[in-house]
């Protein structure tokens, strides 16, 4: 047996010398993952003693992040609205940020027990139709992602929540395969500015995929053609939700409402900053 306190501060100076925010509990989860210890027993480091057979293993995993591999991916899956999510190199790390567009709606269609048709576009894990589901017992969801992949680890993740029997997901551009009527549309799209990605923290830069983030020379161009798109699917009455940009709350919402959407409003994260804006469409 060997100390851990020792080991991980070797491991958080070496990280935090390559430039790792908040290494220490980066390699809180991953002692978690490589000694099986809790994260709660780990945060008190001093007097545990973890097997010398785990050592390497639990070094294998600092040398990723080491690379700046985000904590998430090397772990494989990750917390979203209290739902464990598988990863897969084509999706997205869900952001808490996120947790915002799913407490928006929620707010906005309060009754939990009708049986809500949602459409999630560019859903990645499924991280927010499967919020939402896993909130509206009688609703069905649809997901859809350009890459198929993703659409795969949705599927995945939406069996092992036990959530398969209401939810589909397909591979497609946006929409364009499906017909509608949808009670709820939610969408982060990709909305970083084409030319902003790779001064990104290398987390971001080198290991999202390009295809999450990238929303085309002002990051708008998802809005846009979803803003023109999404009336045709949507009930009478229906709700939109997007993510959006810090700085492109007056832009998205000002594009939905020149597609004829009413009761706009702009929403802040808990941080502070414009993040999520929701409309109606009187259909
Ligand atoms: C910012 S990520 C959001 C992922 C997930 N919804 C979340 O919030 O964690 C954007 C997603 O949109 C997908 N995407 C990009 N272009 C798309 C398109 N034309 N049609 C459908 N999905 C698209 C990407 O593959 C990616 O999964």
């Amino acid at each position: 047996m060997a100390d851990l306190a020792p080991l991980l501060r070797a491991a958080e100076e070496r990280l935090t010398a390559l430039g790792v925010e908040e290494a220490r509990l980066d390699l809180l989860y991953l002692a978690e993952r490589a000694f099986g210890i809790t994260l709660s027993r780990l945060r008190r480091a001093d007097g545990v003693s973890v097997p010398q057979s785990a050592i390497a293993d639990f070094q294998a995993l600092v040398d990723r992040r080491a690379t700046r591999e985000p904590v998430q991916r090397i772990l494989g899956d990750w917390e979203f609205w209290g739902l464990t999510l598988a990863l897969g190199p084509e999706t997205l790390i869900p952001r808490a940020d996120t947790e915002t567009l799913v407490e928006a709606v929620l707010k906005r269609r309060a009754e939990r027990h009708r049986p809500w048709r949602i459409l999630d576009l560019g859903t990645g894990t499924g991280a927010i139709v499967l919020a939402l589901l896993s909130e509206y017992p009688q609703a069905f969801g649809v997901g859809v992602d350009l890459s198929p992949d993703a659409a795969a680890v949705a599927l995945h993740n939406a069996r092992s929540l036990g959530l398969a029997d209401r939810a589909s997901f397909l591979a497609g551009s946006w929409a364009d395969a499906l017909a509608g009527p949808f009670d709820i549309i939610v969408s982060n799209p990709p909305y970083i500015p084409d030319a902003d990605i790779a001064a990104l923290a290398p987390e971001v830069a080198r290991f999202e995929p390009w295809r999450a983030l990238a929303g085309g020379v002002d990051g708008l161009d998802p809005y846009r053609h979803l803003a023109q798109a999404l009336p045709l699917l949507l009930s009478q009455g229906g709700l939109v939700g997007f993510e959006h940009g810090a700085d492109q709350g007056p832009a998205v919402a000002t594009l939905l409402r020149a597609a004829g959407f009413r009761d706009v409003v702009t929403l802040c994260d808990l941080g502070g900053r414009d993040r999520v804006a929701l409309g109606t469409h009187p259909g």
